[in-house]
């Protein structure tokens, strides 16, 4: 799978370089974006790379644009490499009302099975196979990844980071915990995976921990003024599964914070710190 990728910008952050590409997704059978930033280190040798997932409307530019990850990406020398959240283009099939929480922005990383999703609603493959291909084929990255990501995205870090060895640490910030009983993942399995609630399993992350009796490294960050924390995230699933396990995840309430990156923009230090012990 070594393809060409095309730059559309590049700028210079904390000595590095905040590049955004498009290519031609074959798993997604479309034209898709995605953002790297290279730290300074890139120059001279290969680098590790954190894998970010974001959420529900976002692309790739809400991180490298509000989560402020560059200055201790560059002290680091991680790349962070910076997904899109579902397919894009004219002929991808979109939530008929143009809900926020389906279709285009709302890929929730599976593999769909259902028609009209399944032409090129493959972003497990997507994020587990063709882009760490890609970049690594294309950029100074060596083969040592971490992964990442927010809300929807943080549903998709852990679900992939527990399933795939690639990855050496996991770290979420508010994430679905449990996307088979909250109205969000309900919605979005039912319509990508269809009816066959044994399906869903695969994609939930407190079900794959509670199973696991060892896992990589994770650690999660949720505000306990988050708006979503009810009715869709269900932290206390994970820390219940956390528990069940003994995989030692780090499980944290922040005191006051909400959804927003500005919650993001306060911890990702942390986060990229705890990537960075893992990775070295
Ligand atoms: N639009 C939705 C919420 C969408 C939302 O909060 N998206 C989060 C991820 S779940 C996000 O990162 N938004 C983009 C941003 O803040 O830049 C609503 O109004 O209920």
């Amino acid at each position: 799978m070594n393809q060409a990728i095309e730059k559309v910008s590049s700028q210079l952050a904390f000595g590095g370089q905040q590049i955004r590409f498009k290519h031609q997704s074959q798993v997604l059978n479309c034209e898709m974006q995605f953002s790297v930033y290279l730290p300074p280190q890139a120059e001279h040798r290969a680098v590790p790379a954190v894998y970010w997932l974001s959420g529900l409307t976002c692309n790739d530019e809400n991180f490298s644009s509000k989560a402020g990850a560059q200055r201790v990406a560059a002290e680091l020398g991680l790349a962070l490499v910076i997904a899109d959240t579902s397919p894009r283009g004219e002929d991808v099939a979109d939530d008929p009302d143009g809900a926020y929480d389906l279709g285009l922005g709302a890929g929730f990383y599976v593999n769909a099975t259902e028609a009209p999703w399944k032409a090129h609603y493959q972003m497990y493959d997507y994020i587990v196979d063709e882009l760490p291909a890609l970049v690594e084929a294309n950029l100074p990255l060596n083969q040592q990844r971490a992964i990442s990501g927010h809300s929807m995205g943080g549903h998709g870090a852990l679900v992939i980071g527990l399933r795939e060895s690639k990855f050496s640490s996991i770290s979420a910030f508010s994430p679905i915990c449990h996307p088979t009983s909250c109205p969000w993942g309900q919605k979005a399995f039912g319509n990508y995976l269809g009816e066959d609630k044994a399906s869903w399993r695969q994609y939930d992350a407190a079900l794959l921990l509670q199973e696991r009796s060892s896992a990589p490294p994770i650690m999660v960050d949720q505000g306990t003024a988050d708006n979503f924390l009810e009715q869709q995230l269900d932290t206390e699933a994970l820390i219940k599964a956390n528990q069940l396990s003994g995989s030692g995840a780090q499980i944290r309430y922040q005191q006051g914070y909400d959804h927003s990156y500005y919650f993001i923009a306060t911890f990702i230090e942390e986060h990229l710190r705890f990537h960075a012990s893992n990775l070295n």
